[in-house]
């Protein structure tokens, strides 16, 4: 399936990564946003009937929320799948007593690790934490870094590990973006009576998750290098952009032949 057979789909729904699919990569992650060429592509695709854009990341969904710009109708899923908000509506998410100890040592390990080099950063997120590298400048510090905090998760045990661009991420939760992207493929199927196509973009190891529960009548896409199981490819976030404004004209002559 490429751009214009799921633009003709009687109900699509549009799954984007944000970080590095939308935004650019950038040194500090409270600065990312989607470019202008990706918001007015959303914007067009939103303003279609049964049409939705959601977005599916590994951000917690309060920096979600915000770095997206999301309004009332926002379809979210954020730390790689654990916390979820439809239209505002926000599935809490509760750790028990053993999850939280589990974490609390985690943190004093990393704590430790990522002090000890300079310009590594540690990210507290609801579920987990990131250990960032990318402002690490004595590179050859960063495979010893991850090492070790492979080997502190490991010790404390229970924790998915994920490596991102430049991060390496703990959750403490063992759910993925595909089960994020099931959710609301099944959500918006249930409210609206019918099947749902999907489009999922995503730039990092961790959207593979996500392509590997797409089906034939869906399309993954996936946004610049590296081994993918998606079946449609660009070069990058500015590419995507315009990918996303060729669904966005497909989907509207589609709609005005209907
Ligand atoms: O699933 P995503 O939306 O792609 O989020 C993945 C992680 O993104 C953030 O880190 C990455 O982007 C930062 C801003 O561009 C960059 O500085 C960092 O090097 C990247 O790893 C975010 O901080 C993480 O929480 C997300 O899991």
């Amino acid at each position: 399936m490429g751009v214009e057979g799921i633009a003709a789909a009687r109900r699509l729904l549009v799954a984007l990564d944000f970080d590095g699919t939308v935004a650019p990569l950038v040194d500090d992650p409270s600065t990312s946003r989607a470019t202008p060429d990706a918001a007015a592509a959303i914007a067009r695709l939103r303003a279609l009937p049964a049409t939705w854009v959601a977005f599916v990341s590994g951000r917690p969904l309060d920096a979600l929320v915000q770095l997206t710009e999301s309004g009332p109708d926002a379809l979210l899923v954020g730390s790689h799948g654990v916390e979820v908000s439809i239209r505002g509506e926000l599935a809490p998410v509760e750790l028990n007593d053993d999850e939280r100890a589990r974490m609390a040592r985690l943190e004093a390990a990393l704590t430790e690790l990522v002090t000890a080099v300079p310009r590594a950063r540690l990210e507290t997120k609801p579920v987990g934490y990131g250990v960032h590298t990318r402002l690490v400048t004595d590179t050859e510090r960063v495979p010893p870094l991850q090492q070790a905090a492979r080997e502190a998760a490991d010790m404390v045990g229970g924790f998915t590990t994920r490596l991102g661009k430049d991060v390496i991420e703990f959750s403490v939760r063992d759910v993925t973006k595909g089960d994020g992207v099931r959710m609301l493929r099944e959500l918006l199927a249930a409210e609206e009576g019918g099947p749902v196509a999907v489009l999922y973009a995503g730039d990092d190891v961790t959207d593979e998750d996500a392509f590997a529960v797409l089906g034939a009548g869906d399309l993954g896409v996936k946004v610049g290098a590296g081994e993918t199981r998606a079946t449609e490819r660009v070069a990058d976030v500015e590419a995507f952009a315009g990918l996303l404004h060729r669904l966005a004209s497909a989907r509207e002559a589609s709609v005005a032949h209907h």
